[in-house]
């Protein structure tokens, strides 16, 4: 059997568009779900070992993207969004009845991802979004309770649907987080 990362995955990356308009996301709720509007496209979209991203059920990894936080507007039901953790960098907004994470802001506004919100693309109602294009934090799956044992499969499966697997961020990534920490040295 091969290894299990998360449904939207599993059978293979389906490729996006490249020219998704935005749409709406919805939590699993099946009465009164928590609705929020997306325009346009997610960026940096990948799959997240992380223990704090949200995961459907059965998941090794979340799938995570950015979107900027002015693109993001709750539509409907929002009366039941709590922050999981407020002391958290990306302040995560989940449904109190189905615990889907709806989005992830971050407040801090010297934080080098500050204006981005990270939203879970599947809970989109529309498909072609942009599809992952890498994975991060795969180490960090074994906090979750992977053993050690099993990485070695976990990577070269991912590798083998075209998601390169980084232990934190992608090289973008990190190389964005690096010029604005020495932009800010700099000032
Ligand atoms: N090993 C830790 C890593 C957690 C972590 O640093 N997660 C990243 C990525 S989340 C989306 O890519 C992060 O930026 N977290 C900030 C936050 O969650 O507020 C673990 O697994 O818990
Ligand atoms: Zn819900
Ligand atoms: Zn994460």
């Amino acid at each position: 059997m091969t290894v299990a990362l998360h449904p939207s995955i599993d059978n293979g990356v389906k490729q996006g568009t490249g020219h998704f308009a935005g749409g709406t996301l919805a939590c699993k709720c099946k009465d009164h779900p928590v609705k929020v509007g997306v325009k346009g496209d997610v960026a940096h979209n990948h799959a997240c070992g992380c223990t704090k991203c949200w995961k459907p059920q059965g998941a090794t990894f979340s799938v995570v993207a950015v979107v900027p936080r002015q693109n993001v507007t709750v539509l409907e039901n929002g009366d039941k969004l709590q922050i999981v953790d407020a002391s958290a960098v990306i302040q995560r907004h989940a449904c109190k009845a189905c615990g889907t994470h709806m989005f992830g802001r971050i407040e801090n506004k010297n934080h080098p991802f500050y204006g981005l919100d990270f939203i879970h693309p599947e809970l989109f109602q529309e498909q072609g979004s942009q599809a992952p294009q890498f994975a991060a934090f795969v180490s960090s799956v074994i906090e979750s309770g992977v053993k050690p044992e099993q990485m070695a499969g976990i990577r070269s499966r991912l590798k083998e649907i075209g998601l390169e697997p980084y232990d934190c961020l992608s090289p973008a990534l990190m190389d964005a987080i690096a010029t604005h920490v020495a932009k800010a040295k700099a000032a």
